[in-house]
């Protein structure tokens, strides 16, 4: 059975004190520290790329899951690998077939790093089919639109994180955006046992217990999927 692994969303952090900020989130019991790469062109903000990612590696040596919202993934793989990010998850809507992804999971992992694929809350689940699914490390269903931090947790992609779950028991399933402790049993529920959050763990007084109570809530969902 897949087990709770918490990723802070590093976009809430204080970009100032990357370094400080990642080590802080460790310490306190952060299994992955999620990067949000977004192009100002697949979604309408900018915020970081592979030589942030290469400073930050110098400072950590945690596993860095790198959510690139982007729109030509591929490109900047070696970048990412140089630069010593762990994961790349790209999005399904960039790639015109679904060999088109399986080839960019293929070069994901002739670079050694673990790849994830995405699907943004308007995307149907049909869009990840077996074979791309079964490359994979972990799926990505995106509970708002990605771009921003801080939005409304969305209830409608949960029915893709069942459907998930049903065909695939073992895949990591990670969801992103408005998890707070209001939101994640829902997901739990659901059956996502990888969670993103950003607002709700650094505007925390007590990040550390929000990230156990979300492992908690896990926990206790994941013997009924
Ligand atoms: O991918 C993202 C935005 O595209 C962020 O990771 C996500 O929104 C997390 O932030 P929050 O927990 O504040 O919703």
């Amino acid at each position: 059975m897949p087990s709770p692994i918490i990723c802070p969303s590093m976009l809430s952090s204080d970009f100032a004190n990357l370094a400080a900020e990642a080590k802080r989130m460790k310490d306190l019991g952060a299994d992955y520290l999620h990067m949000d790469v977004m192009d100002g062109h697949f979604v309408p903000n900018l915020t970081l790329g592979a030589p942030i990612i290469k400073s930050l590696r110098k400072h950590t040596d945690a596993f860095l899951d790198c959510h690139l919202m982007v729109s030509d993934p591929g490109k900047w793989v070696p970048d990412f690998h140089s630069a010593g990010a762990s994961s790349i998850t790209f999005h399904i809507e960039v790639c015109p077939t679904p060999a088109a992804a399986i080839s960019l999971i293929q070069q994901v992992h002739s670079h050694g790093m673990k790849c994830g694929v995405s699907v943004k809350p308007g995307t149907p689940v049909d869009a990840l089919p077996d074979e791309v699914l079964r490359d994979v490390d972990m799926v990505l269903v995106m509970t708002v639109e990605p771009g921003f931090g801080g939005q409304k947790f969305m209830e409608g992609p949960l029915d893709k994180v069942r459907s998930l779950r049903k065909r695939f028991p073992n895949l990591d399933i990670q969801v992103d955006g408005g998890l707070a402790l209001d939101t994640i049993d829902r997901a739990a529920e659901a059956g996502a046992n990888v969670i993103v959050a950003g607002t709700s763990v650094f505007g925390a007084q007590d990040p550390k217990a929000v990230m156990e109570s979300f492992r908690e809530s896990i926990r206790k969902h994941s013997s009924k999927w």
